[in-house]
């Protein structure tokens, strides 16, 4: 409970910009449970004041009056709902961008940790669902509440007797959608889930088309599609029938209801103890209460649920770090690119350890080829060196300083790290290029591609740098996808490059370019390649192989094809290592 206050007082916080809009909303909704509430009466007083005197007059007073009241209500609900909606949509966008950010701050291992599916229903449903709870459900609780108060208040000072049958419906009403809501809600979460488990089978089929049409399982993936399809029809039905269910239940004790009124309201009537007016008032009470009873039992329940979704928001915002620096971060201001491991062990959070004690160090102006098995971390060295992970044990420097003190921004502008397959976003090229620095000119960007030889390529599209790439645009062959994320390393001037195995997607015609072109890329750089293909030998002045999270072997290549170790074997395997 305590729990819920605080995160509702959180939650709510975010409606500090627009306060006075919220505010002022919610009075309006109070007036529009006030003007609603208040038609009843008036009817009322039409009919014992106008119709049953004969006093025409009075009761086109009051018609007129009912208009007006109506035309208020209106009026109030518009004007409320808007305030409502807008300060709730702004609270909303806040969290959103607090979600949002807290998300990038996280590290490496939380994205390794929690499915991603999981993080966009963060952004997307939770934070739906917290806009419906402070727009649509606090409207509604609200206007619920003071309609059925003021409603009461005025039938209990017209009949005490009517006013308890009135009161009977209400708790039944109430019971009766608020076990519709129990019963109904597991359904509709496993609908969402369900829907989900389809979402993600479609996308999976489309990404992997490829490979489904080749291997000729179109079938199979119908099959599971089809099972998985079956179960969300049969859940529909489900939720369906209980719907159908209670949704007309209510119906059922409001006839009911009624019919009791007229019941004790004739005799009444005939005993002189209630008038007409005051009979149609009490079934116009009822007719009014109805949608706002059954939606009560709905946003009862929902609140608990949005605060839980609330909740889960704040969980990801909390667990991220405050600062992606840390607070004695330091400046390399000219870096040389000097890179040493002093007995490195890094473990995984699955608790595999893949480095175990690995020290080296690399001269600035080095190039390093990292070679060995499967699996035996050449990545993960890469990855410490770009501080993706901290290691379990030891030190990663550059220049001496260790890289876990060096302020991100600057060692994002001293290390470039070129993944295996890079990724392209669906933009135009000069925007994939210049992701590290959008405001770079056009110059910077060309220059970069030079650099990376993929400008005549670019220049040779009918688009140029405007022509969109990625989902939608031009489908780039893997060759072209490695030069545009070495155009993006390189347009940082880095002075270390991390490349993880950038020919391995490549045919032999485009890695001997590629190697060829790397020569003159790397030129002035630190650079350390991973790789299994013996190509990049011709490119580098030492080599590491790696065994088992270990460095088995160091040295220059000659030296080590000398030696007769695991290194001269590759090279007389001719290639991929083991292969
Ligand atoms: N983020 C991660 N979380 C958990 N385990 C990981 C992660 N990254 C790598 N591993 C595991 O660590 C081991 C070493 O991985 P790494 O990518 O460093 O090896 P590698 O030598 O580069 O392999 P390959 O040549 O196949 O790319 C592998 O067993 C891998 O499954």
């Amino acid at each position: 409970m305590r729990k819920s206050i605080n995160q509702l007082i959180r939650l709510l916080s975010y409606l500090r910009g627009h306060a006075v809009h919220f505010l002022i909303g919610l009075f309006l909704i109070i007036l529009m449970s006030y003007t609603n509430s208040i038609v009843p009466v008036l009817i009322r007083n039409a009919i014992d004041k106008g119709v049953s005197t004969g006093a025409y007059k009075v009761a086109i007073r009051y018609g007129l009056l009912i208009l007006l009241v109506g035309v208020l209500n209106g009026v109030f609900s518009l004007a409320g709902r808007y305030l409502l909606v807008k300060a709730a949509q702004y609270a909303v966008y806040y969290l959103r961008m607090d979600a949002f950010r807290a998300i990038q701050r996280h590290e490496m291992e939380f994205f390794d940790k929690t499915f991603s599916g999981q993080l966009i229903s963060r952004i997307t449903n939770d934070t739906e669902r917290i806009t419906r709870f402070l727009s649509f459900r606090v409207r509604m609780l609200l206007y619920s509440i003071f309609l059925i108060i003021i409603s009461l208040y005025y039938m209990v000072r017209m009949n005490i007797t009517l006013t308890m049958v009135a009161l009977i419906t209400i708790a039944i009403v109430v019971g009766l959608n608020t076990t519709y809501a129990m019963k109904v809600r597991p359904i509709y979460d496993k609908i969402r889930h369900q829907t989900g488990v389809i979402a993600s089978i479609a996308t999976g089929t489309i990404a992997g088309i490829k490979t489904i049409k080749s291997l000729s399982v179109e079938e199979n993936v119908q099959t599971k599609f089809s099972q998985e399809n079956e179960e969300l029809y049969s859940l529909n039905v489900k939720a369906m029938k209980i719907t159908a269910l209670y949704g007309n239940a209510p119906f059922l004790v409001l006839g009911l209801a009624m019919s009791t009124m007229f019941y004790y309201g004739g005799k009444a009537i005939i005993q002189n103890t209630l008038t007409v007016g005051e009979l149609v008032a009490f079934l116009t009470y009822m007719l009014t209460m109805m949608w706002p009873l059954r939606a009560l039992g709905f946003t009862i329940g929902d609140i608990q649920r949005s605060l839980a979704a609330a909740s889960r928001l704040f969980d990801v915002i909390d667990s991220a770090p405050k600062s992606i620096d840390p607070p004695d971060a330091v400046e390399i201001s000219n870096p040389r690119g000097e890179i040493e491991f002093r007995d490195v062990w890094l473990t995984y959070h699955t608790g595999r350890t893949v480095l175990k004690g690995v020290s080296f160090k690399v001269k600035p102006g080095e190039k390093v080829l990292i070679t060995g098995p499967p699996g035996s971390g050449k990545s993960s060295i890469l990855k410490l060196i770009a501080r993706f992970y901290k290691p379990t044990k030891g030190e990663v420097l550059i220049d001496g300083v260790n890289v876990a003190k060096i302020k991100t921004e600057n060692l994002r502008k001293i290390v470039a790290y070129v993944p295996q397959e890079p990724f392209i976003f669906n933009r135009s090229i000069r925007e994939n290029i210049a992701l590290a620095k959008p405001n770079a000119t056009q110059e910077e960007v060309e220059r970069a591609a030079k650099i990376a030889k993929i400008h005549d390529f670019i220049a040779s599209l009918p688009k140029g740098y405007d022509t969109v790439v990625g989902e939608k645009g031009i489908t780039l062959s893997g060759g072209q996808r490695q030069r545009i994320a070495l155009a993006r390393a390189m347009l940082m001037n880095p002075k270390i490059v991390l490349l993880d195995d950038p020919v391995s997607n490549l045919d032999a015609e485009t890695e001997k370019k590629l190697v060829e072109d790397l020569k003159e890329i790397l030129q002035d750089k630190t650079a350390l390649i991973v790789s299994q293909r013996l190509s990049l030998v011709k490119l580098v002045d030492r080599v590491i192989v790696m065994k088992d999270g270990k460095i088995v072997e160091d040295g220059k290549p000659e030296e080590l094809i000398k030696k007769g170790g695991i290194f001269s074997e590759m090279m007389k395997a001719g290639g991929v290592y083991g292969g």
